[in-house]
């Protein structure tokens, strides 16, 4: 019998609160795919904190400290960012090919001198809560999906193993990268859920549709009353 498909729901853990980051951790457990540890967290708890809490879920760790620097800055961080033992690591695509071809040598590297397994290097395209005019005060005047494109294809073309995009670019991407680019997919929103910040959102269910192989998903697991029960609804909400 084929595995059962795992489980894409990797919960955005955003607090600066280590004992809460780690029982929610732990208490998503059984209905999460994986954990997602940020800025924030990070920039409160450090390496140590990641290991609590990677150990009380059990489940792997995207560490989402989105590098962006020059290539030597961002070795530099990739390499001891490998020490936390890390499912996926990443980037900003914007930081160009050098940098990113720097990233994931990096994650070779650091994976033999950490002796872990070397995680995901994954770049991020355009941030999901940026929409047309966020871009064009930037100077970005193209349409957002062109320069997701663009940047998804740099980023295979620089060796990285996906990109983090919204789910409205998710069916473009895997058509332009294939197969096995990995499309993880945050602003996801269920139907019954605030939009909060993100303006390039979709449900879980068309992102999934849509090809994502991972959906990241904070606010409206962690901020619910029963963030367990929130969880095990999205689940119940993909499609099987
Ligand atoms: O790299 C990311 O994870 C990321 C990229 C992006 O374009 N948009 C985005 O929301 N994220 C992260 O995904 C999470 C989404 O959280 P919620 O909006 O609470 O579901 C946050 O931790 C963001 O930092």
């Amino acid at each position: 019998m084929a595995d059962p498909a795992p489980n894409p729901i990797y919960v955005a853990v955003d607090t600066p609160d280590l004992n809460r980051a780690t029982a929610l951790s732990a208490a998503l457990a059984d209905v999460a795919g994986g954990i997602k540890l940020g800025l924030e967290f990070f920039t409160a708890n450090g390496v140590k904190g990641v290991h609590q809490v990677a150990s009380a879920s059990g489940l792997p760790v995207f560490l989402d400290l989105k590098f962006h620097d020059i290539p030597n800055t961002v070795a530099g961080a990739v390499r001891a960012a490998c020490e936390t033992a890390p499912g996926i690591v990443n980037v900003h695509a914007i930081g160009g090919r050098t940098m990113m071809t720097a990233a994931a040598q990096a994650a070779d590297e650091g994976a033999r001198i950490h002796a872990v397994t070397r995680p995901l290097v994954i770049a991020v395209t355009v941030l999901t809560s940026m929409d047309q005019t966020d871009m064009a005060e930037c100077g970005i005047v193209r349409p957002v999906a062109d320069q997701v494109r663009e940047l998804a294809i740099l980023t295979r073309d620089s060796g990285l193993d996906g990109v983090v995009c919204s789910a409205h670019e998710a069916a473009m991407i895997r058509a332009a990268c294939g197969p096995d680019f990995k499309l993880i997919v945050p602003g996801v929103r269920p139907a019954w859920a605030a939009t909060d910040d993100q303006k390039r959102i979709m449900t879980p269910a068309e992102a999934i549709a849509a090809g994502a192989d991972i959906l990241v998903i904070g606010r409206p697991i962690t901020g619910a009353e029963d963030p367990v029960a929130a969880c095990r609804r999205i689940l119940a909400e993909l499609p099987k």
